[in-house]
This record gives C-alpha cells, sequence and structure tokens, in this order.
C-alpha cells in the first residue's frame, strides 16, 4: 500500500517548469532512491512534498490524507519530515540541544524529549559529542546531525536530500551503513542523491527526474542503463 501518493504535481517559478507533472507512489518501508542531472527539479520536488513551497498543480497525498498546501510544519508533524542539503542547526546550540528541540514535536516533556533525542544520538553514531557546539562540528558530524533531527520527529517518511555530498569517500562508506540500519529497520525513505554508488547500494526502486518531469523509473540496475538516462546526463560528471 500506498504511504505517500503524488499526482501531476507541478512547480512553475515565472514559467520555469522546475517540477512538471510528476506522478509517484512510495510504498511504506520503501527506500526509493531520485537521480538526475542539475537542475532537474529533484530539490524543488522535496520541497513540494515537505511544504516548503505549495505547488502550481497536482495533489500530495500522505498516509491517505491530501496535504496538498499544507505547511511544512504541520507536514513535519503529520510525519513527513525533510533534511536539507545546506543543513539548518542552530549553531550556537548543542548536539543534544538540537536533537531534543525536534523531539518536543513528538514528546510531551522536555525529560522526554531529551532521553528520546539521546536514543537517536545513539542511531546515529553521534553519542560522543551530545555535548558538542555545532559551530565546531565537521560536515560528517553535521549530515549526521541532520538526519538526527529529522529521524527525533518519528516521520513515517523521510525525505533525504543528499546526505552524503560533502563527505571525503573514507566517510561514506559509513553513511551508507547507517542508512542501510535504517531500511533494516522499516524506516519510509525517499534520498536524492547525486553519489552513484550510494544510490546503487541503497536504492530498492530509483526514479530519474530530467527537466521537472520523470524520465523513467524501476530496477536501478536497469534504469541506470536506459540510453535515456545515459543521454540526460551527458556533459555531466557523475561521482
Ligand atoms: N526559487 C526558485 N526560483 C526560480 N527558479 C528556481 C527556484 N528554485 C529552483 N529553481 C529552478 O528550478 C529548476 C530545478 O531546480 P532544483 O534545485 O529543484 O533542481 P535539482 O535537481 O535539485 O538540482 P541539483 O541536483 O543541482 O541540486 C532549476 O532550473 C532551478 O534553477
Amino acid at each position: 500500500m500506498s504511504v505517500l501518493s503524488v499526482e501531476g504535481l507541478g512547480k512553475s517559478f515565472s514559467g520555469l517548469h522546475a517540477v512538471r507533472d510528476v506522478d509517484l507512489d512510495v510504498a511504506d518501508q520503501e527506500f526509493l532512491g531520485i537521480i538526475g542531472p542539475n537542475g532537474a527539479g529533484k530539490t524543488t520536488l522535496f520541497s513540494l512534498l515537505s511544504g516548503e513551497q505549495p505547488p502550481t498543480s497536482g495533489r500530495v497525498i500522505f498516509d491517505g490524507t491530501d496535504i496538498t498546501g499544507w505547511s511544512a510544519d504541520r507536514t513535519a508533524r503529520a510525519g513527513l519530515v525533510r533534511t536539507f542539503q545546506l543543513m539548518r542547526p542552530f549553531e550556537s546550540m548543542t548536539v543534544l540541544e538540537n536533537v531534543t528541540i525536534a523531539a518536543l514535536s513528538v514528546r510531551k516533556s522536555r525529560k522526554d524529549a531529551r532521553r528520546h533525542a539521546l536514543e537517536v544520538l545513539d542511531r546515529v553514531q553521534l553519542s560522543d559529542q551530545v555535548g558538542g557546539v555545532v559551530s565546531t562540528m565537521s560536515t560528517a558530524g553535521l549530515k549526521r546531525l541532520e538526519l538526527a533531527r529529522a529521524l527525533a520527529m518519528e516521520p513515517r517518511v523521510v525525505l533525504l536530500d543528499e546526505v552524503l555530498a560533502g563527505l571525503v569517500p573514507a566517510e561514506r562508506a559509513p553513511m551508507i551503513d547507517l542508512l542501510r540500519s535504517l531500511h533494516t529497520a522499516g524506516q519510509t525513505v525517499l534520498f536524492v542523491e547525486h553519489i552513484m554508488a550510494a544510490v546503487m547500494a541503497l536504492s530498492e526502486r530509483l526514479v530519474v527526474m530530467h527537466e521537472g518531469a520523470v524520465l523513467t523509473s524501476g530496477d536501478p540496475r536497469t534504469v541506470v542503463e536506459d540510453p535515456r538516462v545515459v543521454e540526460a546526463y551527458l556533459g555531466e560528471e557523475t561521482a
């Protein structure tokens, strides 16, 4: 059964069709990769799903409810939560405070939220940095923190926007392992990623976007060999 359905979703910016007529069904516990060349509309699609931006056309059905036009806060509280490519932690706060604030959306007391935040930080292997101030963290630490803040909200579906970007190759394998553990735990995930090793290691199904539209989707190995996909990427550097 679909936990998330997108019907005819579109977004125009003064005539530019950043996202056009996208249909998508995401199954419960699916790990779905979204790829496409620069400017294909991937981040805009996430913004439409998460309520950061209203669509120009189409509908988003989440867990049986039409959430089209809901604010980002309301969407996140309903269980559809995203991370950002350009991360947005509270710089002057500690790692634990950042995750506790996110956890407060699903826990009534500060004490419960703090306990839940500590559990999530353990899951993302940041337990040794709970008291650290965010402004001094490495990119790899910040990526885990961004993930922790999303997971602390106990999302039914999490949208991960380039969680491997900026990591050096040695840091990628542990992050891929961490994402795989989310999958094993039954978390439904949509992720946008340019690093193809991660895309191929993690995706159960792959959606390719090009010029705002879905070019094709299906089994990852079949999809990446599709001549239309190869052509869409011509002239792009792939990681
Ligand atoms: N707020 C905006 N105003 C005008 N144009 C926008 C806006 N946001 C995105 N666009 C345009 O929409 C198109 C899709 O952009 P988007 O960032 O969604 O692509 P993307 O696939 O995420 O790209 P990348 O892989 O480089 O992050 C691009 O042409 C972009 O310039």
